[in-house]
Order: C-alpha cells, then structure tokens, then sequence
C-alpha cells in the first residue's frame, strides 16, 4: 500500500526501511535533507516537503507522524491538513499525551479526517525488524491501517486497543511501567555495588537472564551496557525523561488509581538532574536546629 512518513528521525528512518521492505510504497521526508537523501539511496521515495509528499499518493492517503510529542506534532498537522480530504488518515506514531491526542482527534473529525494514535514500541531494532505497536482510532481507519501494522510489528505484537486515545494511553502506562521496572534493576545493581561482595554484573546479567523470574529484554539489555563498561564507568547517573512517566502519574492521580512504584521511579528522574537539593539542605538545617546535628558544609 502507499504509506507517507514526517520525521526520518532514529525510529522513522528504520520504520521507513521497515515498511519498505514488506513491499509497500513509502513516501518520507524530514526537515533535514541529507536523512532525506539517505533513506532515498535505500529504495524509500524521499520527497523534499510535506506538500510533496501529500501529492505523491495515486489513493486514500495515510501518513505517520514519527516526530518529537508537543507542539512539532500540531504544527505538522497543520502543514498536512490542507493537503489532506474527507477519509484520508493521519497517524501519530509518536509519544503524544493522550489528552493531546483527544483534542487532536477531535479537531480533525471536523474536516473528516481520522486521526489514529498508534504508541510504538520496541526501540530502534524494533522499528526497523519488527515493533509493537497499540493502534487506537476510528474502525474504519485502524482496519485500513492493520494489514500494514500486522506486518511491520513482531508476531502477535500488534494491538487494536479501542477508541482514539486508547493507544497513547496504553504507551503511557507501558511506559511508566518501563520507569518503575528500570529503577527496580538499577537500585538492585546498586545494592550489589554497594555490597561487600565482588559481582561480575555481566555475568549477573547473564545468570538472571537464563531461568529467573526476572529475565527480560531490560536486564539482557544490562547484560549488553556491562559487556561494553564492567561499572559504567563513563556514565554519570542522570536520568533524563521525556514526558510519559509523569503522565502517568498524572492519569493515577486523576483515576485515584495507587501507583506508587511509577511515581517515585519519576521523582528519582528529576532527583537525578540535580547535584544537590533544597530540601536536602532544610532537612539538614532542621537537625542541626533541633538535634545539633553537625551539617555537611560546602
Ligand atoms: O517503548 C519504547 O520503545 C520506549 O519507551 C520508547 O518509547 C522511548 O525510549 C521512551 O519514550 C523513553 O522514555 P523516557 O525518555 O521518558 O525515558
């Protein structure tokens, strides 16, 4: 089928090979020209605009947005938009806060143009060998889609979760849950590094991942990160985020649903930009007040 693809960027450079490679026809641009370039050497229709790429379907047309959660994405839906007309579908592939989505959906319906929100999953290697992905949307637009996804996901790993909204939301949550269960294995690595024991984490990595309740794509991920630096030497502890995990806990907290594993595991994220803290700083105050506890002076 003919597929448009916006932002050639880690994961939509790969899904373009991807979809190409499963005998589609795929029309993908970006705002940088040389991936445009290069994505064209192999095989992919690279196309200068989103004008461009809009005129090159002979059919309905479907384009996938895979650019940055936010403002980019509105602006790109209003760059595609006037290109676009009654049953033609945009899908929003990336990140996006599923309350985003809502708005985004509901405006477009107004010119009769499906938005689908597809969370995509499985990082670059998947994009490019085989995601996981969780398609929500108007029937009529997530059954055109499906054939595609069923054969650029792995088996099984495709999902038509419901209504518009409900595959951000299932992202979401996956990815809070990404958050609590990454800082499980790293305070339990940190434990072992603080133990008087000498582990080998790769081999750690290893054993657990060989018959343990607690095998995973995460910790043979571990096993690959302390192949390449036995203590990760070069990497300092800072644990950036990009949005999902305080979403998350924003959809706890307005379900009143308990989530506290997620919640501390984003609180550990902002922890983790800052060498020190204010309230590091007023509890240390307040045992000095009360206690005369000595502080640490800088
Ligand atoms: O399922 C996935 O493939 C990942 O979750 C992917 O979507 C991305 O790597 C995260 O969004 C990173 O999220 P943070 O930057 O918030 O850690």
């Amino acid at each position: 089928m003919e597929i448009g693809l916006i932002g050639l960027g880690k994961m939509g450079f790969n899904m373009a090979l991807n979809m190409n490679d499963k005998g589609n026809t795929v029309f993908a641009t970006d705002v940088n020209k040389d991936t445009v370039k290069e994505i064209s050497a192999e095989g992919v229709k690279g196309v200068d605009s989103i004008e461009e790429l809009a005129n090159s379907f002979t059919g309905r047309k479907a384009v996938i947005l895979l650019v940055p959660a936010g403002e980019i994405v509105d602006q790109v839906i209003e760059q595609l938009k006037p290109h676009l007309t009654e049953g033609d579908i945009i899908v929003d592939a990336g990140n996006s806060m599923y309350k985003h989505t809502l708005r985004r959906y509901e405006e477009l319906k107004a010119s009769g143009i499906h938005l689908v929100d597809v969370g995509t999953s499985g990082g670059t290697d998947g994009a490019r060998y085989g995601l996981c992905a969780m398609m929500g949307g108007d029937d009529d637009a997530v059954n055109y889609l499906a054939p595609l996804y069923e054969k650029i996901c792995v088996e099984k790993g495709f999902m038509i979760t419901g209504r518009a909204g409900s595959g951000h939301f299932l992202k979401m949550v996956h990815n809070g849950i990404e958050y609590g269960m990454m800082q499980a294995i790293g305070e339990g690595f940190e434990i072992l590094d603080k133990s008087d024991f000498d582990y080998d984490y790769e081999a750690v990595s290893r054993v657990w991942n060989n018959g343990s309740v607690i095998r995973s794509w995460l910790i043979e991920l571990m096993e690959n990160a302390f192949s390449k630096q036995p203590k990760l030497e070069d990497i300092r502890g800072v644990m950036n985020s990009s949005g999902e995990g305080i979403w998350t806990v924003e959809a706890a907290l307005d379900y009143q649903a308990s989530a506290p594993v997620i919640a501390l595991s984003q609180f550990m994220r902002f922890r983790s930009l800052e060498d020190d803290t204010f309230h590091g700083k007023v509890v240390a105050a307040l045992r000095n007040e009360f206690g005369g506890h000595a502080v640490v002076k800088k």
